[in-house]
């Protein structure tokens, strides 16, 4: 018989729930549900109640819940979500960020036979231990900053042997860390330059391949591709979606990086997201807009490679529904600080802290096909992120220098 644990945790200056919010569109800070002198109640992994500290502390005393009382001014918030990062890779690319520095373009450096094949090299020659070890190793530097769940892709492997190790170090990583490790296979990422035959080949190999040990393997559920210059067209891309649709895996895309044309790809396939959208004009704004395809911003891209940011309000105000992520890789986005990067989008793009804040909660989940996370409510995941300050705006005013206090993931403080 399973024991019962419950714990109390308490009292908390303000809850901010994430709770009944609409998923696409606009959010005005009156929008978000605060509760004052709130306490939340965990039943082993999962959220019983949210209320008033006051109200519920007899029922959590008589059950005998392990108390968590906490001393000064607390905000909570959901354990945040990162739902488009690439930290299973091995090496640096520093050189590339200086020779970006001194006037080459990504675009230039990746056609000069640099830039992701550049990792690729490196995250091959690594054992499967070793990329298990670095992933774990960053998965709970984020865990720290009070993300509780984290999208890895595949990607830097680009061969049917190469890809699976990525995705099998990936799950292995999941069992070493509290976070939440959800894999995304990513073998369309660049066409691999060993690879002698055409890039529909090579893309027919992966489906192949990769596909069936995906599911057989419960590996990942979730399939990517890189539309690009440097990388696949539409075209190339075609039959590898609907392959992948056909198996039933989710479809993401990498999409209006340096040129539009992905997220039509994205919106014509029904994939969960279409990620990065800088070069993105009103025409595909608008196309997403009246998709349910979620917008994902990678500010972290854009910092990284000094470009313009995602439209991001334009998106809300045109009724997309937006999550933004840290993208951390060693290329375009080496930083990997989630909160720092969601709060400056939001001073350059003009948006509200609900805003800001359901980008990488509830919208985040949403854009991982995850429904069990990123709202404090009964029956979710106890993902909690306590900050030590009284006032839920202060999160994003200090852009990120405000660390949580305590992690509860699944219950557990970690
Ligand atoms: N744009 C393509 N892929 C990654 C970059 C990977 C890299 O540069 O290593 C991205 O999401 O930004």
């Amino acid at each position: 018989m399973q024991t019962i644990k419950h714990t109390f945790i308490g009292p908390i200056r303000q809850a901010v729930t994430m709770s009944n919010l609409p998923l696409k569109g606009a959010l005005k800070d009156e929008q978000l549900e605060v509760i004052s002198e709130a306490c939340i109640l965990i039943k082993n992994d999962k959220i019983h109640q949210v209320g008033n500290y006051w109200d519920l502390y007899p029922e959590a005393q008589s059950i005998g819940a392990e108390m968590v009382n906490l001393k000064g001014d607390f905000v909570a918030l959901p354990g945040l979500i990162d739902c488009h990062t690439h930290i299973c890779f091995d090496g640096s690319r520093a050189q590339d960020y200086a020779m970006r520095n001194s006037g080459k373009s990504y675009l230039e450096i990746a056609k000069a036979g640099g830039g992701i094949w550049d990792t690729v090299t490196q995250t091959r020659k690594a054992k499967q231990e070793k990329l298990v070890h670095l992933t774990v190793q960053r998965a709970n530097r984020h865990l720290k900053d009070g993300i509780t769940t984290i999208e890895v892709k595949s990607g830097y492997g680009l061969s049917v042997a190469e890809e699976l190790k990525m995705l099998r170090a990936v799950n292995e990583a999941n069992e070493s860390t509290y976070a939440d490790l959800i894999p995304t296979c990513l073998a369309a990422h660049i066409p691999p330059k060993d690879f002698q035959r055409t890039q529909r080949d090579y893309l027919k190999s992966i489906s192949d391949e990769v596909f069936p040990v995906l599911k057989a393997e419960g590996l990942a559920n979730r399939i990517d591709a890189f539309i690009e210059e440097t990388a696949f067209t539409a075209d190339d891309i075609h039959s590898y979606f609907q392959k992948a649709k056909e198996m039933g895996f989710d479809i993401t895309v990498h999409a209006d990086q340096f040129h539009t044309g992905g997220s039509q790809v994205a919106v014509s396939f029904g994939a969960i997201s279409a990620d990065h959208l800088e070069a993105s004009t009103d025409k595909e704004i608008a196309l997403l807009a009246q998709s349910d395809t979620i917008a994902v911003a990678l500010p972290g891209a854009s910092m990284g490679l000094g470009v313009a940011y995602t439209p991001a309000r334009k998106l809300l105000d045109a009724c997309a529904s937006l999550a933004i992520a840290s993208d951390w890789n060693p290329g375009s986005a080496p930083m990997g600080d989630l909160l720092m990067q969601a709060a400056v989008l939001g001073t350059f793009k003009k948006l509200s802290n609900a805003e800001i804040l359901a980008a990488i909660t509830t919208r985040a989940a949403a854009a991982l096909n995850l429904h069990d996370r990123g709202q404090l409510n009964s029956g979710m995941l106890a993902d909690i992120v306590l900050f030590p300050t009284a006032d839920y705006r202060e999160i994003t005013y200090q852009q990120g220098r405000l660390k949580p206090s305590k992690v509860f993931k699944r219950g557990i403080e970690v």
